[in-house]
């Protein structure tokens, strides 16, 4: 069978990672064409790699091309809505970055779109639910191994972020991981939100931008959620999950490194970004994308749908940042069928 032929738009961190993981670890797949608003940007990344492929500077083309069957959108954020909606209108299976867009007006306009497929089309980047110990953590909170949970305890620090990262994208870009996570995780949609402003870090010299800051999620059976997200801690990449159950707690493991004994020390290195801290994730998640589009059938993975929820979510989340904390009620419509058949 012919290598399935993938355009990648966003040649930036992650799709430079991407395309090193497309091109070297996952089987079967030719990238035939790259494409980044920055002119010389994707050919200076396919040099450093030592690979060729198609360089486009507007992603109509590389959409449009008809040696790219299948379309992944690593660009940034505001950009995903418009690309996706052209690679669906394109006909391509699609794989988008999270988030899937700005807001739930445009992933449902996403949605619409792929509707008319009748079958799906597209897969969200939320990789953790490739992340083996989160699928473990999953299987144990099925399996009810620590009874039904009634809190959970997050952190999801980034050891640093550019100046111009708002609290905007601290929700739509960071906080969307757990926001989408643990209602997969818990297999429950949310009943409110709220996002506290507290004490400010002074690593960031804009007043406006808050970091720190707390989100607090509760489901409709009433588990809350306390998640610290925090994307200067300056110390390093570190993310915290602890499912508390009515007869024991889930601890999601850190990675693990060799703990060192020397001059009076006992020390672990703690990672400092996701390219390493979620790499298997990564992995499998392209492996498991791929295997399905490559034979033409729909991506199981996070669909539109979970794009949207979260969507919905962090809607709320920046709408109670913005009146300082009040906690915002959710309301989801029913998913449609078209994501929950099989
Ligand atoms: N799943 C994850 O863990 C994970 C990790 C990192 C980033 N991401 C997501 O991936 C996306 C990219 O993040 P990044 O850190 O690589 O950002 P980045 O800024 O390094 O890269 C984005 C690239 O997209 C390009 N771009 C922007 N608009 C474009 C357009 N219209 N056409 C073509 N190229 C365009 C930019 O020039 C830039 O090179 C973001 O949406 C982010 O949320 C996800
Ligand atoms: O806060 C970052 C997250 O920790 C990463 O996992 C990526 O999603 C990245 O895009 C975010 O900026």
């Amino acid at each position: 069978m012919a290598n399935t032929k993938v355009g990648i738009v966003g040649i930036g961190f992650i799709g430079s990672d991407h395309l090193h993981r497309l091109t070297k670890t996952i089987a079967n797949v030719d990238v035939t064409a790259v494409c980044d608003i920055i002119p010389g940007k994707a050919q200076k990344e396919l040099d450093r790699q030592g690979l060729k492929a198609k360089d486009y500077h507007d992603y109509h083309d590389l959409v449009d091309d008809p040696n790219v069957d299948v379309v992944v959108c690593t660009a940034s954020n505001e950009a995903h809505h418009e690309i996706v909606m052209a690679a669906l209108q394109a006909g391509k299976f699609t794989f988008c970055e999270k988030p899937l867009a700005l807001d739930a007006k445009d992933c449902m306009e996403i949605i619409k779109e792929e509707e008319k497929y009748g079958h799906r089309m597209l897969q969200v980047g939320f990789m953790r639910h490739y992340a083996p110990e989160y699928v473990q953590m999953k299987q144990m909170i099925d399996n009810d191994v620590i009874g039904k949970p009634l809190m959970m305890d997050e952190r999801h620090y980034n050891q640093t972020q550019p100046e111009e990262y708002d609290s905007s994208r601290s929700i739509i870009e960071t906080a969307i991981h757990e926001i989408d996570l643990d209602h997969w995780l818990l297999g429950e949609d949310y009943k409110n939100i709220r996002v506290l402003p507290v004490k400010k870090t002074r690593a960031v010299q804009n007043d406006q931008i808050q970091d720190p800051m707390i989100v607090m999620m509760e489901t409709t059976s009433g588990i809350n959620i306390y998640l610290q997200v925090f994307v200067r801690c300056q110390y390093g990449y570190d993310i915290k999950c602890d499912v508390i159950g009515e007869k024991g707690v889930l601890e999601l493991p850190t990675v693990p490194q060799v703990a060192v004994r020397k001059d009076a020390e006992y020390s672990t290195a703690i990672l400092t970004d996701w390219k390493a801290r979620f790499e298997s994730a990564y992995d499998i998640e392209f492996r498991d994308f791929m295997n399905h589009v490559s034979v033409k059938k729909s991506p199981v993975g996070p669909s539109a749908w979970d794009g949207y929820i979260a969507a919905v979510t962090a809607d709320a989340a920046l709408k109670s940042l913005a009146d300082n904390g009040k906690v915002e009620e959710l309301d989801f419509p029913k998913t449609p069928d078209f994501y929950t058949e099989k």
